[in-house]
């Protein structure tokens, strides 16, 4: 059975006949495990997919069935801790005057889960960060970090799946094999299934399964790794991306992307 299954997806923003079609159409399946890629350039409604799986946008049409179960554009709490979300910039969606301690606890008050300081202890752990990183403030850690942090608090309340939205692109291109290689291991371990954004074929190519290539609001084509890596694609756009990837891709593997890809 999908994890994720999208039908018609069709999202607008604004009403009549000044609503934009931001999303048009849009059908996917994502298997369990797998990794599925969203890629395209700005502006092509590769986050308005994500935050209407995620619950954030409701103004979708279509039908959304995650785990089995149909989600409405108001979801349950059990369905909201079942996905998570982990976006580009850690500053903007950390608090920057709570401590790390904080911010992993706010989820688990929300969702009146026990054992908090145990399981703040085990999610600290999971992304490679020491415990008494919970008394810092994230002006005092690195980029790397903070996105290990976001990491966390999306991982607390042990979702099914996480929704990845540029999750590395802030990041040095040295601390993005580092995160990338996390977000592997941490799917391995907890069987999670991806929904990843980028604009970055190279990001792509190393974690995702199969990709789906967006232009204006539809899917042009929707292709495995293996043919994106063999540059084997059918659509004029997919190949497009592809080539404004060339030369950039063989450099950051060398920088340690493809070892990524295979670990
Ligand atoms: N809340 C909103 N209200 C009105 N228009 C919006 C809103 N959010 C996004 N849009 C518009 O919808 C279109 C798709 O945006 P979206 O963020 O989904 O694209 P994207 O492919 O993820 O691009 P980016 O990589 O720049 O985030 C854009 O034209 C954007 O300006």
């Amino acid at each position: 059975m999908a994890m994720i299954k999208v039908d018609n997806l069709a999202v607008a923003y604004g009403h009549g006949q000044n609503a934009l079609k931001v999303v048009k159409d849009v059908s996917f399946e994502v298997a369990k495990g797998e990794t599925f890629g969203l890629v395209g350039e700005s502006g092509c409604g590769k986050s308005t997919v994500l935050g209407a799986l995620a619950g954030r946008n409701k103004t979708w049409s279509g039908s959304v069935v995650i785990d089995g179960e149909a989600a409405n554009p108001k979801r349950t709490k059990s369905q909201l801790a079942k996905q998570q979300m982990v976006f580009q910039d850690p500053f903007g969606s950390i608090h920057p005057r709570h401590t790390i301690g904080r911010t992993l606890l706010e989820p688990l008050e929300i969702h009146g889960l026990d054992r908090r300081q145990e399981r703040i202890e085990e999610v600290l752990r999971d992304v490679g960060l020491p415990h008494n990183f919970r008394y810092r403030f994230p002006h005092q850690l690195s980029g790397g970090q903070r996105q290990r942090v976001a990491i966390a608090r999306a991982l607390i309340l042990k979702p099914r799946i996480l929704l990845l939205d540029e999750p590395t692109s802030a990041l040095d291109v040295s601390i993005q094999a580092e995160i990338l290689n996390l977000l592997k291991d941490l799917r391995e371990r907890e069987h999670l299934t991806y929904v990843l954004v980028s604009h970055d074929m190279a990001v792509i190519a190393h974690l995702c399964d199969r990709v789906a290539v967006m232009q204006d609001g539809v899917f042009v084509e929707v292709t495995t790794r293996e043919n994106l890596l063999k540059g084997e694609v059918a659509h004029p756009y997919t190949q497009t991306l592809l080539d404004g990837s060339r030369g950039y891709v063989p450099a950051r593997q060398r920088r340690g992307l493809q070892s990524v890809g295979h670990a």
